[in-house]
């Protein structure tokens, strides 16, 4: 008792941010992770006005040159940073490297030129090398090693969290900027200067918090792990993942995922001029990215939760694609705002899989590597494509298809790039999917329109399975017991070899169940256990005797099945009749027999022929039973083609027969009518 009290009590302490220094740290990083976001919306934009004058193709090169700036310090000088970060005060770095951030981004509009928009970039993202990994490096030191996953948690929101509010409040402010133009004439036309401001004061503030923040200990001596390079990291990561088929097709799915983002980030600020949009439609577009990855993140997962994993994976991107090469083609700027959030949660779905998959399924000794390889890559992926497709862009120009004199369709260097993208993203989701599929075989149309239903009834193993299974049910009393025996009597004498089973206790677990369902002593049992201990009979039962005996080829009667969970458990305890189908659904792996025969009988008549005491069940009031057969032959009434019901008032004979013309129709080799008229009169073994 003791110790569980203290486990619970040790389960549960206070949440990282009520750590104060770390909640400093943490609100520092917010408002530098926003202002990062601003700053390369702002850029771009800015790069695409400074040259709004120079035609398409040095405009599309203009921001090219912008993501490169951006990106080159990461690669070249990354390592030594890290190195840095270990060596010297990380207080006093931050401090520092915000200050001068500080003075850099406002450098930006008081100076105006491109040259300078790219020189200023490069040298803010060199300082950042240094902020970045003196954060990383400081986060251990203020938080205990057992919330560090939730901090890191924490910094992962921030740092992508940031940006759709990034996206909105730059939209806002272009807007804004109109009006303020009034008061300050120097803002006039000059939209994005307001968030190169707002930026520069960004890195301000986290420069007086971090100074503020005293707890950061100065000597750290024993945290010197220095970073290799990253195409070290690349070629050493292939070697160890490269040989798994499962790691290479995600690592295929997710640089190609990346690739696809990267065209898009690209070339949008040209993509969006050309529609006509301005800085405010540049923004908007760029958080609808954010705004689809966050819903793919949680609503397409859940809505897809049954489909295979490694199948939505490959799905998505091909998906993702597709959209991609909608969005080029079509010219209106709200159906590409939608799309693009569509995009988005493709991109989602994909990423948040991967990450996932790489998590769970790689084996722990490969797991950080795969995450550092990936990571490695993803940056170099992402620098190419991003430096590659505005120039691709520019290069191609703008072209404008003719019919005649007229203008019929503008195809630009931007459209040139996403279509490319789109193309590429399909292909490579196709490659992922044939490399990791899990369910081969099993069309994808027919799996995705039973994920969307939330049922997963494609069973997995009943496609070998070449035996039939029958399965009786109806009320108490109804006769159940006796044709089911009278059925695997007649099917014998046809030379089936038969297996006649009941629910619950065919197995040696599920006698103990049953002696705990049916005593009338167990009179408190809750409801919802009631259903679970019936399940768990039940795929015992499948798993033990029903499946074994299937893929033997033999004809298996069972006298009742899942059907009774549903009626007496759902409707007759007024369970959740989606909750019954679930549990059931996964204790037998979606076994569904190929008949079932209701002998539908009233409660009343089924009732007064049973003898002896009533068990637990049969002990409840008369509309009980009532709800039961009414759920029974509902059950039966929606899918005709899979029940057959008959009429418990008749005479046993005349039910046995009944029984049996439905039961020949699904016969493979079955013995006629006539013949066995003449074979009944010989005397049989009737047990
Ligand atoms: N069609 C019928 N007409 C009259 N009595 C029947 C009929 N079928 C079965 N019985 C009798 O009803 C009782 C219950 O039958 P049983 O097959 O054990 O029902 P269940 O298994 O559905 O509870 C038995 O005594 C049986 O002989
Ligand atoms: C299989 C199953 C049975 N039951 C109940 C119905 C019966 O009252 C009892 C089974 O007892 P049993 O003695 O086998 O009854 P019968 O001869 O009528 O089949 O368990 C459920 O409530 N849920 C189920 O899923």
């Amino acid at each position: 008792m003791t110790t569980l009290g203290r486990n619970t009590a040790r389960r549960k302490p206070p949440h990282v941010l009520a750590n104060a220094p770390f909640r400093k740290l943490w609100t520092a990083m917010s408002v530098c992770s926003l202002g990062d976001w601003l700053n390369l919306l702002a850029l771009t934009a800015l790069a695409g006005n400074l040259t709004a004058g120079e035609g398409y193709k040095f405009q599309s090169l203009a921001i090219g040159g912008v993501f490169v700036a951006k990106m080159l310090p990461a690669i070249v000088l990354g390592p030594l940073a890290g190195v840095f970060a270990d060596r010297f005060d990380r207080r006093l770095t931050m401090f520092f490297c915000d200050l001068l951030r500080f003075a850099l981004v406002l450098s930006i509009p008081l100076i105006g030129s491109y040259q300078w928009v790219i020189i200023a970039t490069f040298l803010v993202e060199c300082v950042n090398l240094f902020w970045v990994p003196a954060k990383d490096a400081t986060v251990p030191n203020l938080v205990p090693k057992e919330r560090l996953e939730e901090a890191n948690q924490l910094n992962l929101l921030v740092t992508y969290g940031t940006a759709p509010i990034a996206a909105l409040l730059f939209a806002v402010l272009s807007v804004a900027d109109d009006a303020l133009a009034n008061l300050v004439p120097f803002l006039a036309g000059r939209d994005t200067y307001l968030a190169l401001f707002i930026n520069a004061l960004a890195y301000l503030v986290s420069a007086v918090i971090i100074f503020s923040l005293k707890d950061i200990p100065k000597n750290h001596r024993d945290a010197a792990a220095s970073t290799p390079s990253v195409l070290r990291q690349i070629v050493e990561g292939w070697r160890f993942v490269g040989g798994n088929r499962l790691i290479r097709g995600l690592i295929i799915g997710m640089l190609g995922a990346f690739a696809a983002g990267g065209a898009v980030v690209g070339v949008a600020k040209i993509y969006v001029d050309a529609l006509g949009g301005g800085d405010a439609a540049y923004g908007v577009v760029f958080g609808a990215v954010f705004v689809g990855m966050a819903s793919g993140m949680f609503f397409g997962i859940k809505l897809l939760k049954e489909l295979s994993r490694r199948r939505l994976f490959g799905l998505s991107i091909i998906v993702a694609g597709l959209v991609l090469v909608a969005i080029a083609l079509v010219h209106n700027l709200v159906i590409v705002v939608l799309l693009t959030v569509l995009l988005g949660a493709c991109a989602g779905i994909a990423w948040i899989i991967g990450y996932t998959m790489i998590g769970l399924e790689v084996d722990d000794s490969l797991r950080g590597r795969t995450f550092s390889f990936l990571q490695s890559l993803a940056r170099v992926t992402l620098l190419l494509v991003v430096a590659v497709a505005p120039t691709l862009a520019g290069l191609f120009g703008r072209r404008v298809i003719m019919v005649g004199r007229e203008a019929v369709y503008q195809f630009d260097g931007s459209n040139l790039v996403l279509v490319i993208g789109g193309l590429l993203a399909s292909i490579v989701g196709i490659v992922a999917l044939l490399q990791m599929d899990d369910r081969k075989g099993v069309p994808i149309v027919s799996d995705l329109i039973s994920a969307v239903r939330g049922e997963r009834f494609a069973p997995e193993e009943t496609e070998q399975a070449r035996g039939m299974f029958i399965a009786f049910e109806g009320g108490e009393g109804s006769g159940k017991t006796t044709q089911s025996r009278l059925l695997a009597i007649w099917l014998r004498d046809q030379g089936f070899d038969v297996v006649q089973t009941r629910e619950p206790g065919s197995t040696k677990v599920g006698m103990r169940l049953r002696a705990i369902l049916l005593d009338a002593v167990h009179q408190g049992l809750s409801a919802r256990s009631e259903a679970l201990l019936y399940a768990a009979d039940r795929a015992e039962h499948v798993e033990k005797v029903i499946r074994p005996a299937l893929y033997r080829g033999s004809m298996v009667i069972s006298d009742r099945y899942v059907d009774s969970s549903l009626a007496y458990q759902g409707a007759g305890r007024a369970l959740d009749r989606a909750d019954v189908v679930r549990i059931n659904t996964w204790a037998t792996g979606g076994l569904v027999p190929d008949l079932t025969v209701l002998i539908d009988t009233p409660p009343s008549i089924g009732l007064a022929r049973l003898g002896g005491a009533a068990d637990r069940i049969e002990a409840e009031p008369l509309e009980f039973h009532e709800r039961v057969r009414r759920e029974f032959r509902s059950l039966a009434a929606a899918e005709p083609d899979r029940y057959a019901v008959i009429d418990g008032t008749l005479p046993q004979d005349q039910i046995s027969l009944l029984i049996h013309d439905r039961v020949r129709e699904l016969l493979p080799d079955p013995v006629p009518q006539e013949s066995e008229d003449v074979t009944g009169t010989m005397p049989a073994i009737r047990d």
